[in-house]
């Protein structure tokens, strides 16, 4: 079998035949777990099209000692290649990428359950002239929705080896290596690929037809279970109100299993700073661990369980196929803002972070409609603001059942989250209306079957967002902290100073130089000093105000509060309701902004991205604070 490795500094390159192999196949057809079974990497698996949107490289090694190095690619239908993703797997199959050599061979992955859609695409692939070799994938399912095949038949149609496989379950994968140690059998031919116009497609399509007819000894079913299920899933209004009650469910579980968890961290944090802070309290170093790196970076991680909920919740909704149905639910909602359906996954991949989402936009062809579609990206909630929101929730927020079954907390942070979709689809209408005028195309998706959720990928999936945030916490956060501990200490207040100390320190001073600028919004120049480091991640204005005010209590004896109680005696209501806003809306992501230049290839985009939002931001705020003054006052 493959001896997995995953970088290249792991294998002997000397003594041994190179190959380079790519995985072609449409959307969805298990390309990604078979690069994963063959390569023991992890990249992203999940049940939609378009999950992949960028080349990976991955390594191995065969029995007969030849290195393979294996390309993972985007699903295309056809190499003629229309959107940004598509267009890099054409690239690699005819070699347009200068930095990297030819493919040897292709691993083109036909889906069992589905050879029409898949098997155009093999006849293209086999005009290239390189070699191909078939994986005859998710041979378990169509074995059990009753397809056979006469696989010997299929190969010698197509002149080349087919090897069933079930890349979730790693069987096959040893045949197809095998295959790839013959690889000095196969030919490779001149290349006689060409732009398919309507007649090619038209004779593709008759090719496969009577292929399939000649190779298929029985004919299975469509999953019937798919089809009751999207009967309910897709119905226009019953289908929308069950969208609305998972995402109802998901923010709910937020406020109602991830506090308790959450409670032990910050009880384990708050002990631990006041076992440090207690040490020596006349201290630099001490009061640089308790106040600076505990409070602050603790204050953070008690957010993991809300981050590892609302993730678990995607990963689920992804891994069933129902992220598709919900695409095709929204397509008509985000069709009336001139939105692309396919802007729907990249948006809501935006959840979790802008990052993956401004990348997925690479699955829309369209240039305007992928713009726009990155410009709002932004205002869809990334967990980084979770917990933000859920420490000024938990504050200003009572814990209140209404309606007799929704607790209040959980709603609002349903109301914030859905703040920014409305105002993602308003942006995005002004956008479409006055920069990018132009048409809608209609939402071409095809719908994956629905599937149990696979606990292993489940469990692999959810590592990774809790390692990025634990590794956020670590590095970027623990490095800002260590800063911000300095300059709210230093310089030390004079001898006979009455205030705080932080007062008289440079985030004290800065704070209070910019607060007049933010006062119209209600903040506090505590709240601008956080404004600022939050630049680099968003979670760090919590860990900033954690730091201030530990750092400011600690002179008058206080008793150590936690953040949330603190909050509540120094902010008024619309202050943080203000602030909550600010969050909804601000830029307050420097990562996002450089993706968006790297996606876009311009300054421009992110330019007017943090103009829009800044503008917007600080307008909101204007807008709430001042009616919550007005009515709670
Ligand atoms: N039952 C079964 N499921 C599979 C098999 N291979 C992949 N899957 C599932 O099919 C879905 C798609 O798999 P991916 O590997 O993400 O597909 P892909 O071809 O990389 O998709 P894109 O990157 O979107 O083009 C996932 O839910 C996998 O768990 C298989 O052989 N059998
Ligand atoms: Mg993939």
């Amino acid at each position: 079998m493959s001896i997995a490795a995953n970088t290249n500094s792991e294998i002997n390159l000397e003594n041994s035949k190179h190959l380079r192999i790519a995985l072609v196949g449409k959307p969805n057809c298990g390309k990604t777990a078979l690069f994963n079974a063959l390569t023991g990497s992890r990249q992203k698996v999940a049940n939609y099209s378009g999950v992949t949107v960028e080349k990976k490289h991955g390594y191995f090694k065969t029995p007969n000692n030849t290195l393979v190095t294996l390309v993972d690619l985007p699903g295309t239908y056809s190499l003629r290649s229309r959107s940004p993703d598509e267009r890099v797997t054409r690239d690699v199959v005819f070699n347009q990428f200068k930095e990297e050599n030819s493919i040897d061979l292709i691993m083109a992955v036909v889906d069992a359950t589905n050879l029409s859609g898949s098997l155009r695409l093999v006849l293209e692939l086999k005009q290239t002239g390189i070699p191909v070799v078939i994986a005859l994938n998710m041979i378990d399912l169509a074995k059990l929705r009753g397809f056979e095949y006469d696989v010997e038949k299929l190969s010698s149609l197509l002149n080349c080896p087919v090897i069933p496989t079930c890349a979730i379950k790693k069987s096959g994968v040893t045949d197809l290596v095998a295959e790839v140690d013959r690889y000095n059998q196969l030919e490779v031919t001149a290349n006689k690929w060409q732009e398919p116009d309507r007649e090619m497609v038209r004779e593709y399509h008759k090719e496969v037809h009577s292929i399939i007819k000649a190779i298929e000894k029985r004919k299975g079913m469509p999953s019937l279970w798919s089809a009751r299920l999207d009967k309910l899933f897709l119905h226009p209004v019953l289908g929308l109100f069950i969208l609305l009650a998972i995402l109802f469910c998901m923010f709910q579980a937020v406020f109602s299993w991830a506090t308790i968890p959450q409670g032990w961290l910050q009880d384990m944090f708050d002990s631990l700073q006041a076992y440090v802070a207690a040490l020596n309290p006349n201290s630099f170093l001490v009061s640089l661990i308790a106040n600076g790196i505990v409070a602050g970076v603790g204050s953070v991680i008690v957010f993991l369980p809300q981050i590892l909920t609302i993730s678990l919740f995607i990963i689920l909704l992804e891994d069933t196929g129902y992220m598709a149905r919900a695409a095709f639910l929204m397509d008509k909602l985000m069709g009336g803002v001139g939105l692309h359906g396919r802007a729907f996954i990249p948006l809501l991949s935006s959840f979790a972070c802008a990052i993956p989402g401004i990348m997925a936009t690479r699955t829309i062809e369209n240039r305007k409609d992928r713009l726009v579609t990155i410009l709002i990206a932004p205002l869809m909630t990334c967990s980084a603001r979770l917990p933000v929101y859920t420490l000024l929730i938990s504050a200003f927020i009572p814990v209140k059942t209404v309606w007799g079954f929704a607790n209040l907390q959980g709603l609002v942070m349903f109301a914030l989250f859905a703040a920014g979709i409305i105002f993602g689809l308003i942006m995005a209408f002004i956008f479409k209306t006055f920069f990018f005028k132009g048409d809608r195309q209609p939402l071409i998706l095809e719908l994956p079957s629905y599937k149990a959720p696979n606990l292993y990928n489940v469990i692999l999936e959810l590592i990774k967002p809790a390692k990025s945030f634990l590794r956020r916490a670590g590095t970027i956060i623990l490095s800002v902290m260590i800063v911000i501990w300095f300059l709210s200490s230093f310089p030390l207040p004079p001898e006979h100073a009455t205030g705080p100390a932080i007062d008289y320190s440079v985030a004290g001073i800065v704070g209070k130089f910019l607060e007049p600028l933010f006062r119209p919004i209600g903040f506090n120049w505590q709240i601008v000093v956080a404004l600022i480091p939050g630049m680099a991640a968003r979670e760090v204005a919590v860990s900033v105000l954690a730091t201030i005010f530990a750092l400011s209590g600690a002179n008058d004896d206080a008793i150590r509060e936690s953040l949330t109680v603190v909050l509540q005696h120094a902010w008024t209501l619309p202050t943080a309701l203000s602030l909550i806003t600010w969050y909804v809306f601000a830029p307050q992501c420097i990562s996002t902004l450089a993706v968006a230049k790297r996606e876009t290839n311009s300054w421009q985009w992110p330019t007017i991205m943090f103009i829009y939002q800044m503008m917007l931001a600080y307008l909101m705020s204007l807008v709430v604070f001042n009616l919550a003054q007005h009515f709670i006052h």
